[in-house]
């Protein structure tokens, strides 16, 4: 007989559900037929049941299922005399090496999705992001030295996108995947120049976050649109965007397999093996405008706790701090990472080395961390479905009064506020980085022309005559 249970946790603040209210969605979002979750209940601190047998340790890990691909046939939403499918996938990027972890996070912080300044103060967002970038850099340099000089995340999802071409050609749709990055290389800038070379006339686009929110898949979302629109021959071409895909039964299954084989390795004697859930955390106002993120976490959580249970694993309950799990005595811990697929800072650094300290130092004995997705077989294969399915979805941008993506956009982003141009490193000349930097110059000028105005009570010019000597 052995104990295992779930805990919850964020390692960011998770605001209280109640003020969410869910989003309409526009009628081309693919809605995904799967099993219903079992009630959200589980997230919250209410049932403290825990122990149940676990099967033979034998026989506690199955191979992974995978779904062979069957013979030839008609691809709804594919001609294969027509279309060009490309496929592209959207993600955070990071930073390759440590010089680029200022610049990296000065594109994290001009984007208004990210940090939202009142409209009034909309101009300031260069200089706030200089600023922030500035001071959280040192900090952000340690953590990606200590995870080896820089973010995995570019060769991950290039892998990633190599291995659902290959999926999705398994599947007799030869197509391209293409990998767009939010806020470092490859752009995706770069990402829609290299669609736009390759003709791509039927595109897919998945961002590699399972659950929607605004702060990410949003955020890609709003620029790709600009990008698409800007371009006649990319606007002419069809799209689809699958906005989130935590409920697919292959993301789940594979969730699913990955965390029992983590628990299949905690040494027999580590009675009591409790699982947590570590998702990146959005601010409350987000969720309170209407950020879908928080509900479908919650919902994604109580999936995979329910395909556990059925595989006879454990009896979920909550919890939402590793030192109360130590008080309670708990001696063994599973960290999930669950709100992104890829190994990253947070999994390599965070829950690898802060937590795990933590855990022990209040006296849990084993740990465990289950793996990023990365390339598992049965998630690779599950997206390449989803791709086929989004297929005969596909409408082209142009071609309506109100596009498909801008249908989609229009749910969170009624603003349509207007998004920065990312920079790389520091280089010499008359490049982007050099009118990046002469902007923050000119932003802090004007800033003290006003500040001068202010003490003064004169125009700037009339100050600057006075201080002329006669
Ligand atoms: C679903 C995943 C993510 C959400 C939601 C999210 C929101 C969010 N993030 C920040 C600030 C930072 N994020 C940083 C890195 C980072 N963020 C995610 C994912 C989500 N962020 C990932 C996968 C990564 C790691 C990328 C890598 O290089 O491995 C960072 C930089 C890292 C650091 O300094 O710690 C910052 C800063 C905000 C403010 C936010 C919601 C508004
Ligand atoms: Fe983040």
């Amino acid at each position: 007989m052995r104990a295992v249970s779930v805990s919850a946790l964020q390692h960011v603040d998770c605001p209280p559900s109640t003020s969410y209210r869910p989003l309409a969605r526009p009628s081309l979002v693919h809605r995904y037929n799967v099993h219903r979750p079992c009630a959200a209940q589980s997230w919250q601190r209410t049932s403290t049941s825990r122990a149940v047998a676990t099967p033979d340790r034998a026989t506690e890990v199955p191979p992974p299922t995978l779904r062979s691909p069957g013979p030839a046939r008609p691809i709804p939403g594919y001609d294969p005399d027509t279309d060009r499918v490309g496929v592209l996938l959207l993600n955070l990027g990071g930073p390759e090496t440590l010089e680029d972890v200022r610049p990296f996070l000065y594109n994290l912080f001009a984007d208004p999705d990210i940090i939202r300044l009142p409209p009034a103060a909309r101009w300031l967002q260069p200089a706030v992001a200089w600023l922030i970038s500035t001071l959280r850099a040192p900090k952000s340099r340690r953590g990606y030295a200590a995870i080896g000089g820089g973010s995995p995340l570019r060769a991950i999802t290039q892998e990633q996108a190599d291995a659902l071409a290959g999926a999705l050609a398994d599947r007799a749709v030869p197509a391209r995947a293409y990998v767009a990055m939010r806020y470092w290389a490859p752009t995706t800038e770069q990402a829609v120049a290299a669609l736009k070379a390759d003709r791509i006339n039927k595109l897919v686009v998945l961002p590699l976050y399972p659950q929607f929110s605004v702060s990410t898949s949003g955020s890609s979302l709003r620029l790709l649109e600009r990008l698409l629109r800007e371009d006649a021959q990319l606007a002419a071409a069809r799209h689809v965007v699958i906005p989130s895909w935590y409920a697919r039964p292959g993301y789940v299954a594979a969730s699913c397999d990955l965390i029992q084989a983590e628990l299949a390795r905690f040494p027999a004697e580590a009675d009591g093996v409790e699982i947590f859930f570590s998702a990146h955390g959005v601010p409350q106002s987000y969720v309170d405008e209407g950020d879908p993120y928080k509900e479908e976490m919650e919902q994604c959580v109580a999936l995979i706790m329910t395909e556990l249970a059925a595989r006879g694993w454990l009896r979920p309950y909550t919890d939402d701090a590793i030192r109360y799990l130590g008080e309670r005595r708990v001696r063994g811990l599973l960290a999930v990472p669950i709100s992104f697929v890829s190994e990253h800072i947070e999994t390599l650094e965070e829950i690898d080395m802060e937590y795990r300290e933590l855990a022990e130092e209040v006296g849990i004995k084993s740990w465990g961390r289950v793996p990023a997705l990365n390339t598992n077989p049965v998630f690779i294969a599950d997206l390449a479905d989803a791709v086929l399915e989004a297929l005969p979805y596909a409408g082209s941008v142009a071609g309506s009064a109100v596009g498909e993506l801008d249908a989609l956009l229009e749910t969170y982003d009624r603003d349509r506020r207007q998004l920065p141009a990312p920079i790389g490193g520091w280089v010499w000349g008359w490049t982007r980085s050099a009118e990046t930097w002469n902007g923050r110059l000119a932003m802090l000028a004007l800033l003290s022309v006003l500040l001068l105005e202010l003490v003064t009570g004169r125009g700037a010019i009339g100050t600057l005559l006075a201080l002329m000597p006669r």
